[in-house]
């Protein structure tokens, strides 16, 4: 895990350069191509399976162990969408109010989208949704930001605590899709990759997007065009 440490990764430059032949820019050598990062982050009570999700998708497969999250993780993918290469960057944020004071400012800079996630063997980790949502509310993150909600675990088919048709009106209340899913069943592994295309998808399509530095921050930050006419994802 990279804890606290990934703070210093922290992505207010928003374009990243690679490839491109690293010899700087002599005859005959190609500027650097650039890719853009899209910056998601991960949040939900202690235990829902965030990191495990985060892992299932950065490194296709469920970690052997997993310890709660201090502060926060960060894991990272390339993937490559109608031929542009973008990386997504999750942010594994911690569940545990006591690791998370200290970082909270962090990782809700420049985010660009949001996946709430709670146990569907847990209640309480669903019931806690709305105070997920206010967090973000409180850090400025609009409900314009694409937002998935995820219900983890569904392999535990004997335990659901949470039925589908109650996170359904949850999530339709809030205009959020649904997915159900397992980070550590195989099986559910589309399901897991759906969820995060599915966002990368969103934030490609969320065009022209525009650097703009404003006067008072040194920091570079991204931010949304027009918006285009979208169909409804729901
Ligand atoms: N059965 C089952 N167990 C899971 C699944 N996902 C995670 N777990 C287990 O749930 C526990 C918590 O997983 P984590 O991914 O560490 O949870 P977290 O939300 O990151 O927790 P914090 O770091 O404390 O916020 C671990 O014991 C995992 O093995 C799943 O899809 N199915």
């Amino acid at each position: 895990m990279m804890a606290a440490a990934a703070v210093e990764l922290e992505s207010s430059l928003e374009l990243s350069f690679s490839g491109g032949g690293g010899g700087g820019a002599g005859l005959g050598s190609l500027p650097p191509a650039r890719s853009r990062i899209f910056k998601i982050i991960v949040i939900g009570d202690s235990n829902v399976g965030k990191t495990c999700l985060t892992y299932r998708f950065c490194a296709g497969r469920f970690p052997q162990r997993t310890e709660a999250t201090i502060g926060v993780d960060f894991r990272e993918r390339a993937v490559t969408i109608d031929g542009e290469r973008i990386k997504i960057q999750l942010w594994d944020t911690a569940g545990q109010e006591r690791f998370r004071k200290s970082m909270v400012q962090h990782y809700y800079r420049n985010v660009h989208a949001v996946v709430f996630v709670y146990d569907m063997t847990n209640v309480a980790s669903f019931h806690n949704l709305p105070s997920w949502i206010e967090e973000c509310k409180q850090h400025l993150l609009t409900n314009e930001i694409p937002r998935i909600l995820v219900g983890n675990k569904c392999d535990l088919r004997n335990a659901i605590q949470v039925p589908t048709d109650l996170a359904q009106k949850f999530a339709d209340t809030y205009s959020m899709p649904l997915f159900e899913t397992s980070a550590k069943n195989p099986n559910d592994n589309d399901q897991v990759e759906a969820i995060f295309m599915t966002l990368a998808h969103k934030l490609k399509s969320h065009k022209p997007l525009m650097l703009s530095q404003p006067p008072d921050n040194s920091e570079i930050q991204l931010t949304h065009g027009p918006k285009p006419a979208l169909p409804c994802w729901c």
